[in-house]
């Protein structure tokens, strides 16, 4: 796995940001994401994560600093760029099959019919809801739902896979399998990821590298590179040494940057 990006897709460079002039959410946050990383970025609860994430999708206009997605300033919503949220259940069109769901976006680009059909099977096939296809959102469990977010992200190929606490509001057993499922992803196709999460486990777990962001408003605290082999096992991996090692080194950070905030609330580790 590799520790220093060497051809960066994003870089975010002292990205600062107020709603409210003086107020500022976000202070300095700057990194990068190299072709074919996954970076987690993990930080205390209200630190600026979702800011972070609506900047470099272009969902908002950040104060000042700068965004770059493949060299261009990111001005609008990049076209290469795809995004899972937390909230499966507004994600979905509930009028559409999973099938055209995930078929949706591809009608935005320059593929014809039959490629759409090919990638829409294929990206269903990867995430096991092959089955499933013919349903509607609102007949899947939270974590089919899910998957069939992962399966459009998927088809749609992008060059940069925006995650925010995807998995969050799924129960233990079907967040490690969507964790999993990320993970044999990222290994296949080599995409390129920013995923941000509270999770200490997942951070570590899913990332090449973990940026650890201070306390409101945030600053880039710490990158630690995660040096565990590419495959993981959630067993065997977290009972690692040097897992363990990893797991408390980034919550002492966390802990470190809640108390130069005085924020109370913290991450789960
Ligand atoms: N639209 C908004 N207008 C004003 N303030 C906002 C707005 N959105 C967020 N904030 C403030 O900016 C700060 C950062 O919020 P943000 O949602 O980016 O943090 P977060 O790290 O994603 O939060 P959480 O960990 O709770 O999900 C918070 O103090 C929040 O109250």
């Amino acid at each position: 796995m590799s520790t220093q990006p060497q051809q960066p897709i994003l870089e975010v460079d002292r990205l600062h940001h107020e709603y409210s002039a003086g107020r500022p959410a976000i202070d300095s946050v700057s990194f990068t994401i190299g072709s074919g990383e996954l970076v987690s970025i993990v930080g205390p609860s209200g630190c600026g994560k979702t800011t972070l994430m609506k900047s470099i999708a272009g969902l908002m206009r950040f104060t000042s600093g700068t965004v770059r997605l493949r060299g261009q300033d990111v001005n609008d919503v990049p076209a290469d760029l795809a995004m899972v949220f937390q909230d499966y259940g507004r994600s979905l069109f509930p009028w559409m099959t999973v099938e055209a769901n995930v078929e949706l976006p591809l009608r935005y680009l320059q593929v014809s019919k039959r490629e759409r059909k090919d990638r829409t099977a294929h990206a269903l096939a990867e995430v096991g809801l092959s089955r499933d296809s013919d349903k509607y959102p609102w007949q899947l469990s939270g974590g089919m739902q899910q998957r069939a977010a992962i399966a459009r992200a998927l088809a749609y190929r992008p060059r940069l896979l925006l995650m925010d606490e995807p998995f969050a509001s799924v129960d233990a057993q079907t967040r490690s399998d969507l964790e999993d499922l990320v993970a044999a992803v990222h290994r296949k196709h080599g995409t390129t990821i920013m995923f941000v999460t509270h999770d200490i486990d997942e951070a570590i777990y899913l990332g090449d590298r973990v940026v650890v962001l201070t306390g409101a408003p945030s600053r880039t605290l710490k990158e630690l590179p995660i040096d565990l082999p590419a495959d993981r096992d959630q067993i065997e991996t977290k009972a690692t040494s040097e897992f363990i090692a990893l797991r408390s080194e980034v919550a002492l950070l966390i802990r470190q940057a809640v108390a130069e905030s005085g924020h109370r609330r913290t991450p789960q580790s």
